[in-house]
Order: C-alpha cells, then sequence, then structure tokens
C-alpha cells in the first residue's frame, strides 16, 4: 500500500470492485497470495446501503442443498483463522433449530444432509420441543431439527476484520471511490471517479449494483434486488430469548418464504426475526415507499410472532433496512464473464451469502488466478439461466 503522501500504483495484479462482505474476502485471499490488489468501493467507508452491514448474521451447516453444508466445512475454519488474525471475537455458538411439519420435503432435506454430513444435531416432536424450548409455541404441531454448531457471526466487525486483513497483507483499499466505466482486454483498465488503474484480471462484487456494472460489459443477469424490513421484536421478560438464556437462532420453513430469527443479542431486550424476502427496489432509491402495495410481510411476521412467541410483544420495536439481490433459483453467481475471461463475477447472494463469504472469496480469487476452483461450480455457473441472450454468452 503507497504510504501517505506517495503516489498511489495503477496497476494491479488484480482490483475487486465493491468491499462488502464478497469482494473484501476475495481481496483478503489474493493478498494472501501475494497479488498486488486493489479493493474499490464507491462509498466511504462502514457505510449501510448495501448487504452486508448490521450487527448480526446466521452461521450454520444446515442446508437443503448439500452443496452448501459441503462448503461451511471450510468456511468455519476460515471465519476462526480470521478470529484468531484479528483478536476479535466474530462468532458466537447458539445453535440453530429448523421448524417444520415433519412431513415437509425440504424439513427432511435439511434432515438428510445434516446426518450424512455427521453435523452435532438432534430431532425434536412438538412435546419436545415445548419442553426444550418453553419460548416457543409449536402452534400447528410442528417438528423440530437442530444444529449444534451454528450460531451468530457478528457481521460489521466481521466485514472490518477481513478489510484489515487485507490491508496487513499488502492489499490498497480505496473508499469513496465509484467505479464508472471498465474497458475490458488483456489488460483491464477501471475508471472511477477518482482515477483510472489497470489490472490482469477483475473481480466484480457490486452487490445490488451488480447489473449495473455489467451491462456496458453486455450482461445482464436475472437478478432481483429486494428491499428487507430488518425487524427486531421487545421480549416480555428481558432475556428470555436472549443467547444466555441459549434461546437459539430457528428457521421456520413457511410458505411461499421462510422466517428466521435471532436470539436478543445486540440490542438487549430485543430479538431480530425477519421474512425471507421484500419489495423489488433500486439500490439507488432503497427507502423510497413503493408504488405498488408492498408485501405484507411485517403483518406475516405479526402473525408468526403472536402465534408461535408468545413471549414478545407482536409489533415490530425497530425496524432496519438492508438489500437482497436473488437469483431465480437462490444460488449464488461465481463465474468468469461469458466473453471476457479475465473478469469474475460474484452475486446474487439471494440472501443467505455472508456465513459462505469466506470459501466465495477463495472461489472467486481461484477463478481470477486461472486455478481450478476447489468445489464443483455447476450450480453457481451463469448458463444456468436458460433466458439469457445467446449474444451475451
Ligand atoms: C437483512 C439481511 C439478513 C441476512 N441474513 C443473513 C444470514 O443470517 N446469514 C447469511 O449467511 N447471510 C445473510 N444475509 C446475506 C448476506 O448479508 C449477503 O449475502 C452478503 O452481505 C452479500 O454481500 P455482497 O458483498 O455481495 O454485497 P454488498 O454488501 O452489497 O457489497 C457490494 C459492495 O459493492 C459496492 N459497489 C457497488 N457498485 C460499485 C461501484 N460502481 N464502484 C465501487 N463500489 C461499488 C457497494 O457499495 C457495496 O459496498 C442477509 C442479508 C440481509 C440483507
Ligand atoms: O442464511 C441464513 O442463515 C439466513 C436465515 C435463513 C434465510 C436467509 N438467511
Amino acid at each position: 500500500m503507497a504510504a501517505a503522501g506517495e503516489p498511489h500504483s495503477s496497476f494491479y495484479d488484480t482490483i475487486v470492485v465493491g468491499a462488502g462482505i464478497q469482494g473484501s474476502f476475495t481481496a483478503y485471499h489474493l493478498a494472501k497470495r501475494g497479488r498486488d490488489t486493489l479493493l474499490l468501493e464507491q462509498f466511504p467507508l462502514p457505510h449501510s446501503r448495501g448487504s452486508s452491514h448490521g450487527q448480526s448474521r446466521i452461521i450454520r451447516h444446515a442446508y437443503a442443498q448439500e452443496h452448501y453444508t459441503q462448503m461451511m466445512a471450510e468456511s468455519y475454519g476460515l471465519w476462526e483463522q480470521l478470529e484468531a488474525e484479528a483478536g476479535a471475537l466474530l462468532y458466537r455458538q447458539t445453535g440453530l433449530l429448523v421448524l417444520a411439519a415433519n412431513t415437509n420435503p425440504e424439513f427432511q432435506r435439511f434432515c438428510q444432509t445434516l446426518a450424512q454430513h455427521h453435523i452435532p444435531s438432534e430431532l425434536f416432536t412438538a412435546e419436545s420441543l415445548r419442553g426444550r424450548f418453553p419460548g416457543i409455541r409449536p402452534y400447528c404441531g410442528e417438528a423440530g431439527v437442530s444444529d449444534r454448531t451454528a450460531g451468530v457471526l457478528y457481521a460489521d466487525r466481521a466485514l472490518r476484520a477481513v478489510q484489515d486483513g487485507f490491508r496487513r497483507c499488502g492489499g490498497a483499499l480505496r473508499d469513496s471511490e465509484q467505479v464508472t466505466d471498465i474497458q475490458p482486454g488483456v489488460v483491464v483498465t477501471v475508471t472511477t471517479s477518482g482515477g483510472a488503474y489497470q489490472a490482469k484480471s477483475l473481480v466484480i462484487t457490486a452487490g445490488p449494483w451488480a447489473n449495473k456494472l455489467l451491462a456496458p460489459l453486455g450482461l445482464q443477469l436475472p437478478l432481483q434486488t429486494l428491499r428487507i424490513n430488518v425487524c427486531y421484536w421487545k421480549e416480555k421478560v428481558p432475556g428470555a430469548y436472549g443467547v444466555s438464556a441459549h434461546f437459539p437462532c430457528f428457521l421456520a420453513i413457511c410458505d411461499p418464504h421462510h422466517i428466521y430469527g435471532l436470539p436478543s443479542n445486540e440490542y438487549p431486550g430485543l430479538v431480530k426475526i425477519c421474512y425471507h424476502s421484500g419489495s423489488p427496489a433500486d439500490p439507488e432509491e432503497r427507502d423510497r415507499p413503493p408504488e405498488a402495495p408492498s408485501l405484507p410481510d411485517i403483518q406475516v411476521l405479526q402473525d408468526f410472532v403472536s402465534k408461535y412467541l408468545p413471549g414478545l410483544v407482536p409489533e415490530p420495536a425497530v425496524v432496519e433496512h438492508c438489500m437482497y439481490t436473488n437469483t431465480p433459483d437462490e444460488d449464488f453467481v461465481l463465474d468468469r464473464h461469458p466473453k471476457f475471461s479475465n473478469i469474475v463475477i460474484g452475486a446474487g447472494f439471494s440472501g443467505h451469502g455472508f456465513k459462505l463469504a469466506p470459501v466465495v472469496g477463495k472461489l472467486l480469487c481461484q477463478l481470477s488466478v486461472g486455478e481450478e476452483p476447489s468445489y464443483t461450480m455447476e450450480p453457481f455457473g451463469i448458463r444456468r439461466f436458460p433466458a439469457l441472450p445467446p449474444a451475451a454468452l
């Protein structure tokens, strides 16, 4: 990194656009391998306009799709490594409870992946759930399966830790610099609001702005950007649903969208419970009220809280906002640009990418240095979207 007053280099091995959790981890892995790396961020850091801000995220092995459970084994290790390097606590184990009718096929897939991967877990009937978690009322006789390894990641702290780690490895992080133009080629030229830079390869991890950057490169991915209401609910007895009372994270498999929650911790007396969907929104106008009537997500949550969590006041006490960028199948996009092989794209993290960022960053790093990725990339390829115009491919 250039010292204060020294001119900045303008030629890098790799430039990463977007310093959310995915771009920051990609840059961290690149710098760790000795690649001269520039990480560009449009806003002053830290900021709350994308998807990686806030204090907490769920981390879990439990997934209905095996490819994520497989990746989580390595991800846990990399989070631990970052914790050690940063000398900061980034993860608190709380366990996770998945709730559903025990005949639900998705619930059964969760049970299968947990068993196949030997993740410490336990099955609960409605009755045993009541005994173990008195704060939860299985209103429709739901069953449960736990993932004891799950917990909460301290998101803001984690983002800072990975960016600090990147800098310690010699990486250059320039915030308040919006990328305004990308010229592909053997050497890629990136113009920002503050200058122009060149690199042998480029990684685009721009969150809800991905398609804006990809349009001039002839590519539009089927991404939907959603505004998410992040709701916090007051405990009737402070601490009853808290980490110290061993209340777990939970994921209720509901139709059409799941509901998930985290124990009270970051805001004393408040439990975070969210709907796993939101209203379509442009990230530039996230908080503008939608023209069409928005999803009645808060109503759905109120109904859920009053039925299933009798110790909470069934009205949100605090509502914050965040963005999801969803693909149609909610699998990530981790691939090279179909025409420009030295441009790599990480996008569409569909509201579940934080916990996997250490492995996502490694895979994007591997793609950008031309290495064989460590996992099958089939679920993440751009070519899985049949509706893409053939010209883009
Ligand atoms: C409410 C909520 C709850 C969630 N809960 C969980 C959870 O419990 N567990 C979990 O694993 N995941 C969870 N997620 C998902 C996870 O947080 C996201 O998948 C992840 O943060 C996506 O990171 P990103 O780096 O792709 O995007 P972002 O964080 O949005 O980063 C993209 C960055 O690119 C920058 N950028 C864009 N365009 C430009 C440009 N032209 N020039 C320079 N910079 C640019 C942006 O400013 C931004 O900083 C949740 C998400 C939300 C919103
Ligand atoms: O990724 C997670 O764990 C959370 C909870 C389930 C839905 C999305 N995000």
